[in-house]
């Protein structure tokens, strides 16, 4: 089994945790060691934890990985992080595009493109986030959001080995509003025949994660819906036994 056919767990910890929350890490990572083989897991701490998250980890099966980068190697840009930065730290992973960030830091299609561009040249793999908003879903654009964000979001160079799409609709993030299965499903479908189209011989493989409110009571239904690869979760992931028990879900499937 290659990393990529693997579904993969990762949780976002967003602006939260302190050093103190490096005991949470630990545990998830003892946890880790029960999953090997089965599912491959990772957090994402803020980035003034990201180097003692990695030491912390090292001999483990827990990945570290980074919320954002910017797109350029080094330079004058005051409170940014570069995707060698990140690399730097230990980190094997980075996220791109949040609709947070594409909300509250006005990011475009094209600058998460070019920081996944970034992460790429800095042997990263970039979690390039999608999604769309409760208006967007309400006019029945959901497909035609998910195509062009694909298309300008997601970098030539993607490979199934550095690059996941987490879809992520944003009206469901920290609402506990998921979407039907059904609807995942056909999301989840449109953007595999989209990837396959655009990424042959990688589309197949590249992971698409689903997140927005998934927890242990509702892991079970998400993972079994074809095409969902595993997921990003925010909220759970900050308690340890939430977070494990959803990748044991996965991990079970
Ligand atoms: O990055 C994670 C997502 O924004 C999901 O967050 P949530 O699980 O708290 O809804």
């Amino acid at each position: 089994m290659t990393p990529e056919t693997k579904p993969l767990v990762a949780g976002n910890w967003k602006m939260n945790g302190l050093r103190s929350s490096l005991d949470t890490l630990k545990t998830i990572a003892s946890g880790a060691a029960a999953l090997v083989g089965k599912t491959d897991m990772l957090i994402c701490p803020p980035a003034t934890l990201l180097r003692e998250a990695t030491s912390l980890c090292s001999r483990t099966a827990l990945r570290i990985g980074a919320q954002d980068c910017h797109s350029l190697p080094s330079g004058a840009h005051t409170g940014e992080i570069s995707a060698a930065m990140v690399a730097d730290c230990g980190a094997t992973f980075v996220i791109v595009g949040h609709s947070e960030r594409r909300d509250f830091q006005s990011e475009t299609d094209a600058i998460v493109r070019s920081k996944a561009a970034a992460a790429h040249a800095a042997r990263l793999v970039a979690i390039v986030c999608i999604g769309e908003t409760g208006a967007e879903r309400q006019s029945g654009e959901t497909l035609n959001v998910l195509k062009r964000q694909l298309a300008h979001s997601v970098p030539d160079g993607a490979t199934a080995t550095n690059t996941v799409i987490a879809y992520e609709p944003v009206w469901a993030i920290g609402t506990g509003l998921t979407p039907t299965t059904d609807d995942i499903r056909e999301a989840h479908a449109f953007m595999r025949a989209d990837l396959v189209s655009r990424f042959p011989g990688n589309g197949t493989n590249m992971r698409i994660l689903y997140g927005g409110s998934v927890k242990a009571s509702n892991a079970a239904e998400l993972m079994a819906i074809v095409n969902v690869d595993g997921a990003l979760v925010g909220g759970a992931s900050l308690k340890a036994d939430d977070f494990l028990a959803i990748a044991g879900i996965y991990g079970s499937l």
